[in-house]
């Protein structure tokens, strides 16, 4: 298991004092049409994240910003490059980072809607699609912001068809994982760094911090605004927790059946900890007749779009993946998640959960705890000063 228990000990992140909390997207004083795109997205009034980090990032101040899942960030620093960006120019401005090709193009969809009276270019650059499409735009229309993956992003700009010169702002979304040791972009993302221009801002965001971000801190931000969140208040209380205990792994397929009507009510996402095991339990499922959908990163790029696509779209209703999903992938209908394996990285708990529960709505996730996982759960609730609950007998009055 990676938990990293003295994690906290060693983060050394205090909340920056006096930070300007700004009470409507009014007081912040946004362009216009900005403005406008905000509005017609639906927002009504920022969340508590936003009315403190978009001024500051605004401010042009490097910013570590975290907060709950679900609590809006991506809107957060969308709203701060759209405010800053030059629309009259069309070259890149700012760079988005993000750990999987879903959120890299999730996040382009944001920007492309809050800055849509604002004629902004954003563009989804990542793996597993040819590069000929992505020149042929950038080429064409330019682009003033790019949200990718980091293979794909440092690539481009290797081959020069990404210009970094007049990058401003470089955003790493979920920072922690973009940066952890284990998995193999933070090489990439030092990498982008040196090709930037050493003046542009940067910005961190994710749910959770390590202190793998305190070294980018340490070698990359000058003095960074910090908002911040207390581990004991990271776990969203919308988001009712239960443990199903199985006893035997043998015990969680019944399980899953027996409380598959509950899952189907809106829209529920069950994880694995390994590729195999979903391929392996999708398989199952629909060879007794349950309807599921699954997805994970060895799948074809296509076949993860139309699945991705259709989900979002409500035509499926069950979707069994891994850790690929666990972190910023919003579908607001999603209300309850299992966790058909309890997961070996302690932050993803949160991450997992959280894709339920969007925006202050209520969710509800459900662990699968055979006899070896109790000690897990245990190090969970006690990390995240969480109750985990055994789950009541009826669910759907839950
Ligand atoms: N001010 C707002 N008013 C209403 N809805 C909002 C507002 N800000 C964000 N939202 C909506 O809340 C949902 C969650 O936002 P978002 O995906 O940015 O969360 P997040 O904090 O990045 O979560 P995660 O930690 O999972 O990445 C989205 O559907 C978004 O459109």
């Amino acid at each position: 298991m990676s938990f990293n228990k003295d994690e906290d000990s060693k983060l050394k992140f205090k909340t920056s004092k006096k930070l300007k909390i700004s009470p409507t997207f009014e007081t912040m004083k946004l362009k216009n049409d900005l403005l406008r795109g905000i509005y017609s997205y639906g927002f009504e009034a920022p969340s508590a994240i936003q009315s403190r980090a978009i001024t500051q990032i605004i401010s042009g101040k490097d910013v570590i910003a975290q907060a709950q899942s679900g609590t809006g960030k991506t809107a957060t620093f969308t709203i701060g490059i759209l405010q800053v960006i030059e629309l009259k120019r069309r070259d890149l401005q700012a760079l988005v980072l993000s750990p999987t090709r879903e959120l890299a193009s999730q996040i382009s969809q944001v920007v492309s809607n809050l800055g849509d009276y604002m004629n902004v270019k954003a563009m989804a650059i990542t793996g597993g699609k040819t590069l000929k499409d992505d020149i042929k735009k950038i080429q064409g229309t330019g682009c003033h912001v790019v949200s990718g993956t980091p293979g794909r992003v440092l690539d481009m700009i290797k081959r020069q068809i990404l210009t970094t010169r007049n990058v401003q702002m470089l955003v790493l979304d979920e920072a922690d994982e973009l940066l952890s040791e284990t998995l193999g972009f933070k090489q990439q993302i030092y990498d982008i760094f040196t090709k930037l221009p050493p003046a542009c801002q940067v910005v961190v965001v994710s749910a959770t911090m390590s202190k793998d971000i305190l070294e980018v801190t340490k070698k990359f931000m000058s003095d960074p605004v910090k908002i911040l969140v207390k581990k004991d208040e990271i776990s969203l209380e919308g988001i009712k927790q239960y443990v199903v205990n199985v006893d035997k792994e043998d015990w969680k397929f019944d399980t899953l059946c027996d409380l598959y009507d509950s899952l189907t009510i809106t829209q529920c996402v069950i994880f694995c900890n390994t590729k195999k095991k979903v391929d392996w339990l999708s398989h199952k499922m629909s060879q007794s007749n349950f309807a599921v959908v699954s997805m994970h990163g060895d799948m074809k790029q296509e076949d993860r779009d139309r699945i991705m696509n259709d989900f979002r779209a409500g035509h499926s209703r069950v979707l069994i993946s891994t850790d690929v999903w666990a972190r910023g992938i919003d579908v607001q209908q999603i209300s309850l998640v299992i966790n058909y394996d309890i997961p070996d990285i302690l932050e993803n708990y949160i991450h997992r959960i959280g894709r339920s529960g969007r925006f202050g709505r209520k969710g509800c996730a459900i662990n699968f705890a055979t006899r070896d996982d109790t000690s897990k759960l245990k190090e969970i609730e006690k990390f995240y000063s969480i109750k985990i609950k055994p789950m009541p007998a009826n669910l759907a009055d839950v």
